[in-house]
């Protein structure tokens, strides 16, 4: 399709698209010539190591960042502790206390949140060395969950699916051959059925059930694991969002799994920094709608203390409630110690968690942070049901941004939105029905609104005579569903792992409620196979919208929640020889299909996660040495997908994977856009560009920049 006042030809002039509202102008940073958005562009790169490093991953990968937290805590402690003292104020007990397990209970008080906020801006090094925000170490922090949980998802598919053949094949068996021999039969398949220490693995498949439990498990595994531990020390923010208890555990920010208070027991006590505190103290509460006895009104809350609920059942209150634990723990802040009158008792407020349904989350509900919040009153009282509760009055305390809660319900409520009432929409659909939905733009920043221009929609790649295509046909032979198969050959070669297999899952306690489908691949490896045509080729599986942002020009956001290794579409434009471009001077699309240097890591980058996987393999079926410089690239200048509109973050939530399908050619391998987190309604997408600062010189031979607009934390202030 030709959008609306687009030429069939080669985009714009870059000084036409700069001449667009908003758009970055880099004549006026400094007047010298706009770059391309391929490292040569504009000119050439300086180096042939930087012209190589386009786009690649410049992150430091979950384990490095973890490894390097561990190694750097106690320096983080120090740096917390001279600033505090700095400040003349006692230190929050977070920092203070060397345990790490106080590290991950204890939270800053709404002061500390401005020192912490403050010294983490802009990836400043106050952190011993991480030179991360904890923002980003938090994130890294769910990335390392989420890889592990979705194992865990997918084993668990694999032994319901094998469970499942065994008992087809059985009752096929029972019905053919009755009487006694069907009788050992069941004894046969019953065995089959077991786990291997002899457990009764059930003879239904246990679904979700089983993924709940590996969900917990994992997390459990996870909050005691060194690295984990380190970076329990969570920063969260009002309104940032989770999608299943079991990520506030793996951050430390409620450490429990079903109970609503979590709490620091008496054995901080002697804890350093912990002296003007009373044990129990509690630390976060859980709202989630479980308790009949609740009353919410966002900044007032009446909390009913914990226990005595049939959680798993009809969740009501079935005995009386008990003053341990966590309901001690809700209550001593404002009680005075009965037997000291005269010790400090510090007055500790709380953070709320609200807990809503949702529909699009794997586990069925998505938590919001709400902030923080004092108790004031506390009062022992006959519930609903007759039963003895504990009663808890909780105000939120001032100064914090205001609540989202509502306008979470608003956003998730809201889309989607009929397209053509759509604020500011200025084409239906970019995709001219190619995409399995339509991709509609919207422009709210151009007066008058302009429509994206200058390119024809190609879901697929376009590939000229001239370049010819190997066909050597490497995919698997599995029939039917890949992650059900022992013998996927695509498996064998990714190194066990299957890309983005897509499977449906239900969900435990909404009986046949149908979740997104869950990607398999969580973080990118130097190349994977796919399997057969059964994936990529597909088409978008998510509701995308293209729209005109402040200062990058267009960019693409979701409408839907998209879970972490989910598949969201293949970098589509016309293939073409590198050579070929070499003159291209207003071309942002073009896209080097730079395998090769991925899977060696040259260029000073992080080899990617599974890299070592392949480079044997690779070796022997590819002539690394043949060529060092990507022979290919992808140009979408003129012909591309919603991929080209996708801009540059330094914090992205995508990640870019090479992929071999119909042939073993990493030279032309497919590339293919990964979501790298949990990616909630309305964020835009991003992914690392992966320029080297000053790798960009123009006609003239002098360096161009070009200024990030990304606005995440740790932004390294240009694209190149
Ligand atoms: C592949 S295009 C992305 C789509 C583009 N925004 C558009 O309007 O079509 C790459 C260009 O977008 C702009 N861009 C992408 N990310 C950016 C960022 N973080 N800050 C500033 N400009 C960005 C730059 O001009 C870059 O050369």
């Amino acid at each position: 399709m030709v959008i609306a006042g687009a030429a069939a030809a080669p985009c714009r002039p870059r000084s036409a698209r700069y001449a667009e509202k908003g758009y970055p102008s880099y004549k006026e940073l400094d007047g010298r010539r706009a770059p391309r958005w391929r490292n040569d562009g504009g000119g050439r790169a300086k180096n042939l190591e930087s012209w190589r490093g386009r786009k690649r991953g410049r992150g430091v990968s979950a384990e490095a960042a973890a490894a390097a937290a561990v190694k750097v805590e106690p320096a983080i402690l120090q740096v917390e502790e001279a600033v505090a003292q700095e400040h003349g104020r006692k230190r929050r007990m977070t920092g203070a206390a060397p345990s790490v397990t106080a590290v991950g209970k204890a939270f800053p008080l709404i002061e500390d949140a401005e020192e912490e906020v403050a010294s983490t801006d802009g990836g400043s090094d106050k952190r011993g060395g991480v030179g991360k925000c904890w923002r980003l170490r938090v994130k890294e922090t769910l990335r390392a969950f989420s890889r592990n949980y979705l194992h865990f998802v997918q084993e668990e598919q694999r032994r319901a699916e094998s469970v499942r053949q065994n008992l087809k094949a059985f009752k096929l068996l029972k019905r053919q051959i009755p009487g006694e021999y069907g009788r050992t039969m069941t004894l046969a398949m019953q065995h089959v059925n077991r786990g291997p220490n002899g457990s009764n693995r059930g003879h239904k498949p246990k679904g979700c059930n089983s993924q709940a439990n590996g969900n917990y498990q994992e997390a459990k595994r996870a909050s005691k694991r060194p690295d984990l531990k380190a970076l329990k020390k969570a920063w969260i923010e009002v309104g940032d969002q989770f999608y299943s208890r079991a990520e506030m555990v793996a951050l430390g920010i409620h450490s429990h799994w079903l109970k609503g208070i979590d709490y620091m027991g008496t054995e901080y006590q002697d804890e350093k920094g912990c002296e003007d505190f009373t044990f129990p103290l509690a630390t976060c509460i859980v709202l989630s709608g479980v308790y009949e006895d609740d009353l919410d009104n966002a900044n007032e809350i009446i909390y009913t203390g914990q226990g005595g609920n049939n959680l798993l059942g009809n969740r009501q209150q079935i005995t009386a409630q008990k003053l341990l634990c966590g309901n001690l723990a809700l209550k001593l802040p404002f009680h005075p110690d009965p037997v000291d009158l005269t010790a400090r008792i510090m007055v500790n407020p709380v953070r709320v968690i609200r807990g809503h349904v949702e529909k699009s989350s794997y586990s069925g509900k998505v938590y919001t942070y709400d902030g923080l919040y004092k108790v004031v009153g506390y009062w022992p009282q006959k519930g609903v049901q007759g039963h003895l509760v504990f009663k808890y009055r909780l105000k939120r305390l001032e100064g914090q941004p205001p609540l989202t809660t509502s306008q979470v319900l608003f956003t998730r409520g809201n889309v989607p939105m009929p397209i053509p009432e759509l604020p500011g929409l200025v084409c239906a659909d970019i995709s001219n029905g190619q995409e399995n939905f339509p991709i509609p733009a919207t422009n709210l920043v151009d007066n008058p609104p302009v429509p994206p221009s200058g390119f024809v929609y190609s879901k697929s790649l376009q590939i000229p005579e001239h370049i010819k295509i190997p066909i050597d046909k490497i995919g698997c032979n599995c029939s039917g569903d890949c992650s059900t198969s022992e013998h996927c050959l695509c498996a064998k070669r990714n190194g066990s792992d299957l890309p983005y297999v897509s499977t449906q899952r239900k969900d435990a306690n909404r009986t046949g409620s149908k979740h997104n489908s869950v990607g398999r691949l969580v973080e990118p490896k130097a190349v994977i196979y796919e399997c057969g045509t059964k994936t990529s080729q597909q088409g978008l599986k998510y509701r995308l919208e293209v729209f005109k942002t402040e200062a990058k020009g267009w960019g693409v956001r979701t409408w839907d929640t998209i879970l972490p290794g989910a598949l969201i579409c293949e970098y589509t434009g016309v293939l073409r020889r590198t050579t070929e471009v070499e003159g291209f001077l207003e071309n942002n699309y073009i896209f080097d299909i730079d395998c090769l240097q991925t899977i060696k890591g040259l260029d000073g980058r992080e080899q990617r996660a599974g890299s070592e996987l392949h480079i044997a393999s690779l070796n022997s079926e590819h002539d690394l040495e043949a060529s060092q410089a990507p022979e290919y690239c992808i140009d979408a200048g003129s012909v591309g997908n919603i991929a080209r509109f996708i801009n540059h973050s330094c914090q992205p939530n995508l990640f870019i994977q090479c992929v071999l399908s119909s042939h073993s050619d990493v030279k032309l391998a497919k590339i293919m856009l990964f979501a790298a987190d949990t990616i909630p309604p309305f964020q835009e997408l991003s992914y690392d560009y992966g320029y080297h600062l000053d790798s960009v010189t123009g006609a003239d031979g002098q360096i161009v920049k070009l200024a990030c607009h990304c606005g995440t934390p740790d932004c390294r202030k240009r694209l190149y």
